[in-house]
C-alpha cells in the first residue's frame, strides 16, 4: 500500500529542510518525469500547455529537456506569473524553445496548466482550450493533477498522469478514474519512501491480498468455518453470497430460508451450532422479523457481515456499538441509511460520494466495526484509518457483485481473518477478478465472477 495525501505542500518543504534540496531540484525532477512519460511512446513532436504557476513552470522546464530530443512546441495561454515560471520560461526562450499562439498539432500533448493551484471552476477560455486539447488525436499527459479535475465538468482526459512526490486524494475522485489515465508518481530527488510521512490514508497495492492457503495438509471442513447466509425476499441474492463465500474457502455454507439451493449449499431454519460467520442483508426485504434478525446478528456470536438492508434497520446502530466483528458493506445509498441510523446525520448521496474519505473515516471512528463502502474506489475504514482500493471495473457494475463480495468477507471472516484485514483481501479479489475478466465488460456475471477470484494468485 502507499500513502495518500490531501495535499502535498508540506511534504515539500519537509523535504527541502530534512534532505536540503531547493524547490529548483524538485522541479527538476518533475520535468525529467515529464520527459520520461512523454518520451515513453515514439513521437516526433509534442505541445506543452502551461499555466501561470509553478504546475506551468514544470512544463517549461520539461520543455528545456526536450530541446533538440523532439519538436517541441510551448502554449502559455496565461503568460507566466510565478517566480519560478518566470525563470523557466527564461531558460525555455534561452534555447530558442517555440512557443506558439494556439493549439498546434502534435504527437504528444501535455497539460500543464494548472495543478494543486487549481482552487477555482475554470473560465470559459480554459474551458474552451481544455476541450480543444481533449479533442486532439494525441497522446495526452498530465502534469501533477489533470486540470479541471475537482473544480468543475471539463477535465484534460489524461493517458497518464504523472503525479509529484506523492498520490493526492483529488486523483481518487469518484469520477476521477476515467480521465487521471495510467498513474506515475515522480521522485522528486529523494526516494519516494524518504519523501513520504504516515499518513492515515492508503492506496491499496496487489500485494496486499493475502488470499486463504490451506497449508497444513491434514485438514478437515471444520477448520475453515461455517458461513451462515440469511436468505431473504429476492432469494438469488443470498444464493449468491453464499456460493462466493464457498467459493472462497468456507468450510461449510448454510442459507437460512426458503430457495432452491445448488448441492453443496445447506439449507436451515435457524442458526446452525458452529456458525462463525453470518452474512446478512442482500434481498432481505421484510422476510424476517426484527427479533429473529437481532438473535442472529447481534445476540449471537458469530462475526457478522451487514450489507444492504440491515444497513438501514434499527440493529444497524447495535451492530456499531458491537464489540465482535462486524463488517458493513453499503454502497452509497445505503451509507447514507446507515449513516441515520447510528447517529451520525443526515447527509445524502451526493455529499456522501464528494466527501468519501472524509465520512468513511469518520464513521470508523465512532466504532469498532470495519466499512466497506462500495463504489468505483471502494474503500475499506477502520479507527480512522482508510484503505481505498484502486482496483475494479465497469464490469462490476450489475446486479449481484455486491452480493458476492459480502460472501466473500463472510468466508474469510469464518477462516479467522481479522475483519479489517477479511475486508481488504476480499475487496482486492473482487476488484481483481474483475479486472482480469476476459470476456467483454458487459457480460460478467456473479458465477464468472466467482470463478475469476478461484483463478487469482497472491502477489
Ligand atoms: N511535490 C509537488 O507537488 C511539486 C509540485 N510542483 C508543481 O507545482 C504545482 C503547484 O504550483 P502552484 O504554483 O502552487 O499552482 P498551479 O500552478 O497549479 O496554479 C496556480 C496558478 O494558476 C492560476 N489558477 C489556478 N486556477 C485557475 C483558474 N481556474 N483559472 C485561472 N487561473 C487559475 C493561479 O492564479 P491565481 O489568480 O489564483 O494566482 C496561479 O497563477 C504542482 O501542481 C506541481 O506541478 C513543483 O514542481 C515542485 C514539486
Ligand atoms: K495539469
Amino acid at each position: 500500500m502507499h500513502p495518500l495525501y490531501k495535499q502535498v505542500e508540506t511534504l515539500d518543504k519537509r523535504c527541502c529542510e530534512v534532505f536540503g534540496l531547493s524547490e529548483e531540484i524538485l522541479m527538476e525532477h518533475a520535468a525529467l518525469a515529464l520527459c520520461k512519460a512523454v518520451l515513453e511512446k515514439p513521437l516526433i513532436s509534442v505541445l506543452i500547455v502551461c499555466g501561470p504557476g509553478n504546475n506551468g513552470a514544470d512544463g517549461l522546464a520539461c520543455a528545456r529537456l526536450l530541446c533538440g530530443v523532439c519538436e517541441v512546441k510551448v502554449l502559455l495561454p496565461l503568460g507566466v506569473k510565478s517566480p519560478l515560471a518566470t525563470l523557466q520560461y527564461a531558460r525555455a526562450i534561452a534555447l530558442h524553445v517555440k512557443i506558439v499562439k494556439a493549439v498546434e498539432k502534435a504527437d504528444a500533448v501535455v497539460d500543464a496548466l494548472f495543478g494543486s493551484g487549481q482552487t477555482r471552476p475554470l473560465e470559459a477560455p480554459m474551458v474552451a482550450l481544455i476541450e480543444t486539447l481533449n479533442a486532439q488525436d494525441a497522446r495526452k499527459i498530465a502534469c501533477d493533477i489533470p486540470t479541471g479535475l475537482g473544480t468543475g465538468t471539463t477535465v484534460f482526459q489524461a493517458d497518464v498522469t504523472v503525479v509529484m512526490g506523492a498520490l493526492k486524494e483529488v486523483l481518487f475522485l469518484e469520477n476521477a478514474k476515467s480521465v487521471v489515465g495510467k498513474i506515475e508518481v515522480a521522485e522528486l530527488g529523494v526516494p519516494r519512501c524518504m519523501y513520504e510521512v504516515p499518513s492515515q490514508t492508503q492506496v491499496l497495492s496487489v500485494q496486499d491480498m493475502r488470499l486463504p492457503h490451506r497449508a497444513n495438509p491434514v485438514s478437515h471442513k471444520g477448520d475453515f468455518g461455517h458461513v451462515l447466509v440469511v436468505g431473504g425476499e429476492k432469494e438469488g441474492a443470498g444464493i449468491l453470497a453464499a456460493m462466493a463465500a464457498f467459493s472462497f474457502g468456507a468450510g461449510l455454507v448454510s442459507y437460512l430460508g426458503e430457495a432452491f439451493l445448488p448441492p453443496h449449499l445447506m439449507k436451515t431454519a435457524s442458526l446452525p451450532p458452529k456458525t462463525t460467520a453470518v452474512v446478512a442483508g442482500m434481498g432481505l426485504g421484510n422476510t424476517h422479523k426484527e427479533t429473529t434478525l437481532k438473535a442472529l446478528l447481534v445476540e449471537s456470536a458469530c462475526a457478522v457481515v451487514a450489507d444492504a438492508d440491515v444497513c438501514d434497520m434499527p440493529l444497524a446502530q447495535m451492530l456499531y456499538a458491537h464489540e465482535k466483528p462486524v463488517v458493513f458493506t453499503p454502497h452509497p445509498k445505503e451509507f447514507c441509511a446507515l449513516m441515520k441510523r447510528v447517529g451520525l446525520g443526515e447527509v445524502d448521496v451526493e455529499t456522501v460520494q464528494a466527501n468519501r474519505l472524509a465520512l468513511a473515516r469518520q464513521f470508523s471512528l465512532g466504532s469498532k466495526s470495519v466499512l466497506v463502502f462500495k463504489g468505483v474506489h471502494t474503500l475499506v475504514a477502520h479507527k480512522g484509518e482508510v484503505y481505498l482500493c484502486p482496483f475494479g471495473s465497469p464490469a462490476l457494475s450489475k446486479g449481484g457483485s455486491g452480493d458476492v463480495l459480502a460472501g466473500m468477507i463472510g468466508a474469510l471472516l469464518a477462516q479467522g481473518y481479522a475483519p479489517k484485514e477479511a475486508a481488504i483481501t476480499a475487496v482486492l479479489a473482487h476488484a481483481l477478478a474483475a479486472e482480469a475478466y476476459e470476456g467483454n465488460t458487459y457480460a460478467l456475471t456473479p458465477e464468472r465472477l466467482i470463478e475469476g477470484v478461484a483463478c487469482l494468485k497472491n502477489a
